[in-house]
């Protein structure tokens, strides 16, 4: 099959990312988008809300010790245990019931991680990365570990029938396209460390900026903590009761505009263009910051600045003047591919805190948010929480 150049194997994999969906473009990429995407469709990411369930009540049971332990009222940094969250849940959707497995995998690939960007502090010097330095072995030794891992893990559980993990699909879709067995193992590879990346942080902070907006709003606090308790009548949140919360979506879009984790969507022009009176040669990147447009106040009027869910009671389309502008998931071809789950994780472990706690600001947070990746708040999201 032709994938178009540079093809999978030609082109140079960095070991972060290698060549997966988020780092490839034209026919590679579309390639990819094609495997993966009937993955995250909404009917699957339906049938997924159970193992986001266990891992929620796994979050409440552990807040619920340390308020206990604390005499009714704990500061916790929420964004820590929230991370724990959305790795637990990531590990279990990719992995299945190997998901501890794929929690050792995602830890060594934030080793990886952690090990790159101090390399990337410390030097640019082109060819750097080709010398055997210290840095570089480490890399290369945690890099060949996480491939390792992730193919052994994979491959393992193969044959078993009942298995119905994200990465035993995406196998299954890599070995129809006859890509040959080594670029099957790359397309595996690389696409498990894009999942981990797209989805595990992103997610995590949302959630943390949510509980931070609501502890600083606690009308708004009440107001969703009445709608979760009218539809789940002390249950777990399923699927249908999720996609009901309709005042709780309207303060996660909120949160997304204020809060987009995604700082830059970047394009490359694949011609010379025209864009508007600029001229863009081929080659050339552009970004977008979707905080920037999220908060203008001649799209959004003049509290643009302000925490305002109400402004998207009647949807996106009824929020601003130009509703193209609300990125928080990108736009076009390349949308976020995982926006359903992302959504009902959100909502699944949203709704169980606000039903069994409160939350209000602690004296110990300090207001940073950061530019990394991705918009964090820097010395992370410390709240007090109280049993209901
Ligand atoms: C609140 C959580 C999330 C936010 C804010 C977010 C945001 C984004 C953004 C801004 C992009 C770039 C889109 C563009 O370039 O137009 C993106 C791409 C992507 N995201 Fe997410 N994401 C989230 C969660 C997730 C999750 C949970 C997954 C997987 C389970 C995921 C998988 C992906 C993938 C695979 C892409 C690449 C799509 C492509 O290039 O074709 N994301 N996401």
């Amino acid at each position: 099959m032709d994938l178009g150049n540079p093809t999978y194997q030609q082109k140079e994999r960095g070991p972060l990312l290698g060549k997966g969906i988020l780092t490839s473009n034209g026919s590679l990429w579309a390639h990819q988008r094609k495997i993966i995407a009937p993955e995250l469709y909404m009917d699957k990411v339906k049938g997924m809300t159970h193992l986001m369930a266990e891992c929620s009540v796994m979050v409440v049971k552990g807040w619920k010790s340390k308020i206990d332990s604390h005499g009714g009222a704990a500061d916790i940094k929420v964004d820590d245990c929230l991370r724990r969250f959305t790795r637990d849940v990531i590990s279990r959707a990719c992995f299945g019931s190997n998901y501890s497995k794929g929690e050792e995998i995602f830890f060594k690939i934030r080793a990886l991680q952690e090990a790159m960007s101090k390399k990337v502090l410390s030097n640019g010097f082109p060819g750097m990365r080709y010398l055997p330095t210290k840095s570089n072995r480490e890399i290369w030794r945690l890099e060949k570990e996480v491939r390792a891992l992730i193919l052994k893990t994979v491959y393992e559980t193969k044959d078993e029938t009942s298995k119905e993990d994200l990465l035993q699909m995406i196998l299954k879709g890599a070995e129809s396209s006859d890509l040959g067995p080594d670029a099957t193992d790359n397309f595996i590879v690389d696409n498990c460390k894009n999942i981990y990346f797209a989805g595990y942080e992103t997610t995590a902070i949302t959630a943390a900026w949510t509980l931070f907006l609501l502890a600083l709003n606690p009308g708004w606090q009440d107001k969703v903590r009445a709608e979760v308790v009218q539809i789940c009548e002390g249950k777990i949140p399923d699927a249908d009761m999720i996609r009901r919360m309709k005042t709780l979506t309207m303060v996660i879009n909120e949160t997304l505009r204020l809060y987009p984790p995604g700082a830059i969507i970047s394009r490359e022009a694949l011609e010379d263009m025209k864009f508007g009176k600029l001229e863009v040669p081929k080659g050339v990147n552009i970004w977008l910051m979707p905080v920037t447009l999220h908060q203008d106040p001649e799209i959004w009027g003049p509290d643009a600045h302000k925490f305002n869910p109400e402004r998207f009671a009647n949807g996106v389309s009824g929020a601003c003047k130009f509703p193209h502008v609300y990125l928080p998931f990108g736009f076009g071809p390349h949308t976020c591919l995982g926006q359903h789950f992302a959504l009902a994780e959100l909502k699944q472990l949203l709704a169980l805190a606000l039903s069994n706690f409160t939350f209000s600001p602690s004296p110990n947070y300090r207001h940073c948010p950061s530019l990394s990746l991705i918009i964090e708040p820097k010395y992370g999201v410390n709240l007090i929480v109280r049993r209901l």
